[in-house]
């Protein structure tokens, strides 16, 4: 099973009470800050290990305990030989415990400077300057030097995450850090996985510090948390193995419904991304005029054409026995002539997934309470422009808080929503998952429509099992997240199109391990 600890991404304000928890129950604060720390600094020495010759390490520490967590690495890595240099800038305000390890390590005899610019000549630079506890914009004279700390283009490392980064929102408070390794303590920030951080935070490494779950759980159990999707988790939801005595219909039947003159390709990618899935059936509805294309590229789906409008959008979707399909996936390539097929779409009490066109008709066309009041299931996948034209009038959106925003927007809208972006998102309101990794090799033409099916395919086949549809959309995103990964590192950030991307997103169902291939 996946662990609680080792995924959940908690507000300041969490990880402030957890902190209490622990002190309360009895461990001393110094204690803690030792602990942490020591293998901070564990970490940092196997990122930057002593050859035979100096290794030189500048510290920039702030007042707070991020400052004291430095200096108690700063004091280690000059006891192991490393020739450590530190500048404290808010020297006035220290908190009381980092005083002290502040005194100690001048009793050293450790090198402490009065200007950022002395740590110039430093092999790398360790940021313990503000933590969880940045409360405001970083202005004047620190604002300069971290601007000039940035400029050096040397690593920075970042002890639990960049300064000026705010640890819930992740936005940039004035001026930040641009880390190589943000060494997050204990638990992940929700900051340092918002789109906004991006930048910033470099590779994210995890210093756990045997947290105990019960107080973890006590502070965000009641809370909607979200977690990172991991590897173990993915194995889980993937509809594998499959019972011996399955057959093609207990693996699903997709309905697709896409495409126009104008946007072929995104008909035959969903498509590609279906078949993908290993899904039992597809049926796909296309214009007329799409059908013997479809046809010659995926001999094994089934085809119904459209009569057409003179643009060659749907013009009206035929007589269709909706029982049929376990899911059926609307939107992409469609146009946003084809307003009837989205409404008969909502109303036909199926469990859909909605993308593209389908999402800015019902933006549009004011469909919002009739999806919001549908009996079936619902998933939406928009980017963030699609997003926010689902709900020009919802005061949540643009509150900051990427994660909060897409939570509240599936809320608002009684669905599963996939949120597309850097870092992708998915909630259900009650379970939100972010897919750690991720390629901008992905930002082309063709990617949504090969994850529309490729979801559509997995959520056929999962319609059988107990498998929540947040958690099925979660590793379907996190597949194709893969793929992506996969295919950029055979052929270059350039070469993952449409059609390679769904061939890639295989090779990564392929390489987990024990999914009874
Ligand atoms: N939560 C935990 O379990 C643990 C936390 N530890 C460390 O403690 C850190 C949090 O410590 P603190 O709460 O002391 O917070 P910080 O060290 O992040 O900084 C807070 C201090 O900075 C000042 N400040 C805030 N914004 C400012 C600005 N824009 N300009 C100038 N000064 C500003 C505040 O007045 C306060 O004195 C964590 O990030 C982590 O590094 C570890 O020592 C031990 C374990
Ligand atoms: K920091």
């Amino acid at each position: 099973m996946y662990s609680n600890k080792t995924t959940i991404l908690v507000t300041a304000e969490e990880m402030k009470q957890i902190e209490a928890e622990i002190f309360s129950a009895g461990m001393p604060i110094a204690s803690l800050m030792e602990k942490v720390a020591l293998k901070t600094a564990q970490k940092i020495t196997e990122l930057y290990p002593l050859n035979r010759k100096k290794v030189s390490v500048g510290f920039i520490i702030g007042c707070g305990h991020n400052g004291g967590d430095g200096l108690v690495i700063a004091r280690e890595l000059y006891h192991k030989g490393y020739d450590v240099t530190i500048y404290v800038p808010l020297i006035a305000k220290l908190k009381d415990l980092t005083a002290q390890h502040f005194q100690y390590v001048q009793s050293l005899g450790i090198s402490t400077v009065q200007n950022i610019t002395s740590l110039s000549s430093c092999d790398f630079i360790v940021d313990g300057l503000f933590g969880f506890g940045l409360t405001r914009k970083i202005v004047d004279d620190l604002a300069e030097d971290i601007k000039t700390v940035n400029s050096w283009q040397k690593p920075i490392i970042s002890v639990d995450i960049p300064s000026g980064i705010n640890s819930d929102t992740g936005a940039v408070l004035g001026v930040a850090i641009r880390a190589k390794y943000t060494l997050c303590l204990g638990l992940y920030k929700k900051g340092i996985w918002q789109d906004k951080a991006l930048e910033y935070i470099g590779q994210v490494k995890r210093i756990d510090f045997d947290i105990p779950s019960s107080f973890i759980d006590k502070i965000t159990s009641e809370s909607p948390s979200a977690k990172l999707l991991t590897v173990d988790r993915v194995k889980e939801i993937l509809p594998l193995p499959r019972h011996v005595t399955t057959y093609k219909y207990k693996q699903g039947h997709l309905l697709l419904i896409c495409g126009s003159k104008e946007y072929v390709g995104a008909a035959l990618l969903s498509a590609y991304g279906a078949r993908s899935s290993g899904v039992g059936m597809v049926t796909i509805v296309v214009p007329e005029s799409l059908k013997p294309l479809i046809n010659s590229q995926l001999p094994e789906i089934l085809v119904i054409g459209c009569r057409e409008t003179s643009l060659g959008s749907i013009e009206t979707l035929p007589l269709l026995d909706w029982e049929k399909y376990q899911w059926v996936c609307c939107g992409m390539g469609l146009t946003k002539e084809a307003v009837s097929v989205v409404e008969k779409v909502i109303s036909s009490g199926c469990d859909i997934l909605l993308d593209a066109d389908a999402l800015n008709i019902v933006a549009n066309y004011y469909l919002l309470d009739s999806l919001k009041n549908r009996q079936g299931k619902t998933v939406l996948t928009p980017h963030d422009g699609e997003f926010e034209r689902l709900f020009p009038d919802f005061s949540f959106v643009g509150m900051a808080d990427r994660i909060e925003e897409t939570r509240q927007g599936a809320i608002a809208l009684n669905a599963t929503i996939l949120r597309k972006g850097a870092k992708t998102i998915i909630s259900d309101n009650i379970h939100t998952w972010i897919i750690p990794h991720g390629t901008p090799a992905l930002a082309r033409g063709g990617s949504g429509d090969v994850l529309s099916g490729f979801i559509g395919g997995l959520l056929a086949q999962n319609s059988f099992t107990d498998t929540i549809n947040v958690d099925t959309v979660a590793a379907a995103a996190w597949l194709h997240q893969q793929g992506g990964i996969l295919a950029s590192e055979d052929l270059s950030t350039l070469g993952v199109d449409g059609v390679t991307l769904s061939q890639y997103i295989l090779k990564a169902v392929n390489k987990l391990k024990g999914n009874g291939q």
